[in-house]
This record gives structure tokens, C-alpha cells and sequence, in this order.
């Protein structure tokens, strides 16, 4: 067998089984770890070859074999000729410069190249601003690495350039890096930057924060948005829950690397009747409830998610949402905020809920929307901001 016939034997193993309840990249390391005679170079190529086939998405599905749709989503997802597609399909390998729609003419079964729902079959659930042809392609582009700058901007970007990174400075202090980039062995500060997709960090023009407000990140994880809302207003005075105690133990430690020491945390289940007893009389100034949902908005980091996806879970995160919804909305002072937030790209999780909070409350619609990604490489989300009578 020659290398390439290997590498395809490999991945063809490894999409073959693939346990959809753990993420591919945990899957692929303990793959790689019981086959140590594979060298870094040939984890790499595995590892790209599975990722293209996921990319894409349903196309090809049901009439393809699995090395056809590897070699599909080599010829879709990368723009350079390379020697894998060169040994196994040189036709598609020398066209591999064409545009996107001319390779899906050439490459998707009869009657898919042009449907987006080929790709992406929940296309009838997408919020209205998404454009869903434009959405289903981005599934084909690895995403880009984000960080936002807290300072140090011009020593940072120096040693970008002097690792060799091909960076772009986005707006006033975000930056853009290819997906790859080893960002903690060449700025090795934590203090300076945070790990956050740029529309992640979109949403903080929403939040607004006065000093000494009081505010409550209510679904808080690893505190990407709480450490946003503190950089904006250090004085905030901030709680942070999850129902997770360990994700809370990550936010701490990035707090601590953040510098930020005033905050108070607690493990809460906002399911739960009890949280009165939990958050005390407390009325806040500011919520962010950044919801747990389906993630669709960030499936082209992880596109295994859309191929282990049911139509049926949206509602159950709706039922989620509005439950959480309900049960924090009393803690709101009147005149205070709510800044409602998924990353996920479906209706019913974002312009139904927001409908459903107004219906079922005194807030009324501030300002927000769909923050759109797929453009820009980048996570597609939603935010909106409300606020009580
Ligand atoms: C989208 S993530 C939040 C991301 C975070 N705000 C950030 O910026 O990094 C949603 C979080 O909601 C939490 N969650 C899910 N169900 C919950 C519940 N019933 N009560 C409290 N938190 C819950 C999850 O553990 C998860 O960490």
C-alpha cells in the first residue's frame, strides 16, 4: 500500500467508528494514540481527510461511498492542489482551483449542487437573516482563530510577526489567526488576550454596563462574556453561575490569569424552583443569559455536530430556554437588562424566544439581532438586548 492508499485506509476507519457522542478531535487523539507508529505528518493528513469528509455536511450521503465523499470534500474544502487528491482523482486535483459553485457542479450527485438543504438539511429552521446557501458553503472553510486584545496590542502583534503568524487586526482590538495557531507558546501572558470568536465579542456592544452596576452571568461556563463585561466596567459588580461545577473551576483559573479577583460564583441549576433560596433578594441591573442551545452557529468548528443532529432537539432547547428564561427574569431590577444570547443559527432558539420572553414578561426589545459569521470565517450567534418596565 502506498502512504496515500493508508492515509485513506485510516481515515476510513476512524468515519467508520466514529462515536457520535464524543467530540472528533478527543476521537481522533485516542485514535492516534493506539497507533504511535503514525508520525505527526500522517496524523495531520488522517486528520484533514475525516474533517473533509464531515464538511460535507449531508451532500452526497446517500449515494456515495465513504473514500468517494473523502475525495469530495478534499476537492470542495481545499483550494490548492495537493498529492493525496493528485494520486486518487488528478481530474479533480488539476481543477481544484475553480470556484466553490463550479466544483459543487462537478463534484455533488444530480439535483444537489445548487440546494443548500443537501448540505444542511435543517435549512427550513435558520433564522431569517441567515442566508442559506452562503451558510450551508461556509461548512467547506475551516473557521479562524480569534483573540481579543486586553493590552499590550503593539508587543503582541510583534511576536505574531516574529513567529512567522499571518495575522489581520480587526476593528479597534480583535485579531484574526489562522485556525492552527499555537497562541499560548507564543504569547504566553494570558493576561493580554482572550480566546474569543469575533462575534462572540460583537455581543459586548450590547451590554453597556454603568459603574458599580450589578449584573449576573447566569449561564456563565469558562466566563468568556463575563470577563468581556468586566474589561468594559471593571467596577461591575459581577456573579457568575453554571450548573457545572468544573466549568466554573476553568472560569476561575482564567479569571486569575485575567487579573480579575472581585467576583462572586455559585453552582445553580436555573432549572431548578429553588432559586430564590440560591440568589438570595437580589435584584441585578444587567443578566446575560447566554443559553444553552444547539451550537448550530459554531458547527463549522465542529462539523460532526451536524451529521449527529436530530430536528426534534431544537425544541427541546427551546423548552430549555424558555424554562431558564422564566425562572431569572423576576431577578431583573425594573429598568434593568437582559441580554439574551445563543450561538445558535435556528428561529425557534432565537427570534421565537425573544418573542416568547416579550409575551411572557414586561421587557420590551432594545436593540440586537443575528451576528452573522459565515462571512468572515467566524461563528454565526444571536443577541439582543431587553429591557424591563
Ligand atoms: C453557551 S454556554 C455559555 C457560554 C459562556 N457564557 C461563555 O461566554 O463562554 C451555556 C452554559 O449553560 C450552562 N447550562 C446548561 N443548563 C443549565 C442549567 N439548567 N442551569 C444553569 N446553567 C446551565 C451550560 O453548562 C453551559 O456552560
Amino acid at each position: 500500500m502506498t502512504r496515500w492508499e493508508n492515509y485513506l485506509a485510516s481515515a476510513e476507519k476512524i468515519i467508520r467508528t466514529y462515536d457520535s457522542h464524543v467530540p472528533l478531535h478527543h476521537f481522533l487523539k485516542a485514535f492516534f494514540k493506539q497507533h504511535p507508529h503514525m508520525g505527526s505528518r500522517d496524523r495531520r493528513w488522517v486528520s484533514q481527510l475525516v474533517y473533509h469528509y464531515f464538511r460535507l455536511g449531508y451532500l452526497g450521503k446517500a449515494v456515495m461511498t465513504v473514500p468517494e465523499r473523502i475525495q469530495a470534500g478534499t476537492f470542495l474544502c481545499e483550494t490548492q492542489s495537493n498529492e493525496w487528491l493528485a494520486f486518487f482523482r488528478p481530474d479533480l486535483n488539476e481543477q481544484i482551483g475553480l470556484s466553490l459553485e463550479e466544483k459543487l457542479a462537478k463534484i455533488a450527485p444530480p439535483g444537489e449542487a445548487a440546494v443548500p438543504a443537501a448540505i444542511f438539511p435543517f435549512i427550513n429552521e435558520l433564522s431569517e437573516d441567515i442566508d442559506a446557501a452562503a451558510f450551508a458553503h461556509s461548512f467547506f472553510v475551516q473557521p479562524r482563530l480569534f483573540i481579543r486584545v486586553r493590552n499590550k496590542q503593539e508587543r503582541l502583534l510583534n511576536l505574531l510577526q516574529q513567529a512567522g503568524v499571518a495575522y489581520e487586526v480587526i476593528g479597534r482590538n480583535t485579531i484574526a489567526l489562522p485556525n492552527s495557531t499555537r497562541i499560548d507558546d507564543i504569547i504566553t501572558n494570558k493576561a493580554w488576550y482572550e480566546i474569543q470568536d469575533v462575534s462572540s465579542q460583537q455581543t459586548g456592544q450590547l451590554f453597556k454596563p454603568r459603574p458599580k452596576d450589578k449584573w449576573w452571568d447566569c449561564c456563565a461556563a469558562s466566563g468568556g462574556k463575563a470577563i468581556l463585561l468586566k474589561d468594559l466596567q471593571p467596577t461591575v459588580d459581577i456573579l457568575v453561575t453554571d450548573v457545572r461545577a468544573t466549568i466554573l473551576d476553568n472560569l476561575k483559573k482564567r479569571f486569575a490569569e485575567a487579573g480579575i479577583k472581585d467576583f462572586q460564583s455559585k453552582v445553580m441549576d436555573l432549572t431548578g424552583s429553588n432559586l430564590p433560596t440560591l440568589v438570595g433578594n437580589r435584584q441585578f441591573d444587567g443578566i446575560i443569559l447566554d443559553a444553552p442551545c444547539s451550537g448550530s452557529g459554531t458547527w463549522g468548528r465542529t462539523p460532526e455536530s451536524l451529521l449527529g443532529f436530530t430536528a426534534d432537539k431544537i425544541l427541546e432547547f427551546q423548552e430549555l430556554q424558555k424554562r431558564i428564561a422564566k425562572n431569572v427574569i423576576p431577578f431583573i431590577k425594573p429598568g434593568g437588562t437582559l441580554i439574551y444570547i445563543t450561538c445558535s443559527v435556528f428561529k425557534k432558539e432565537n427570534e421565537e424566544m425573544v418573542q416568547w420572553i416579550v409575551e411572557n414578561s414586561t421587557l420590551q426589545v432594545v436593540e440586537g439581532g443575528t451576528i452573522k459569521g459565515y462571512h468572515d470565517g467566524a461563528d454565526s450567534m444571536f443577541a439582543v438586548k431587553l429591557v424591563k418596565e
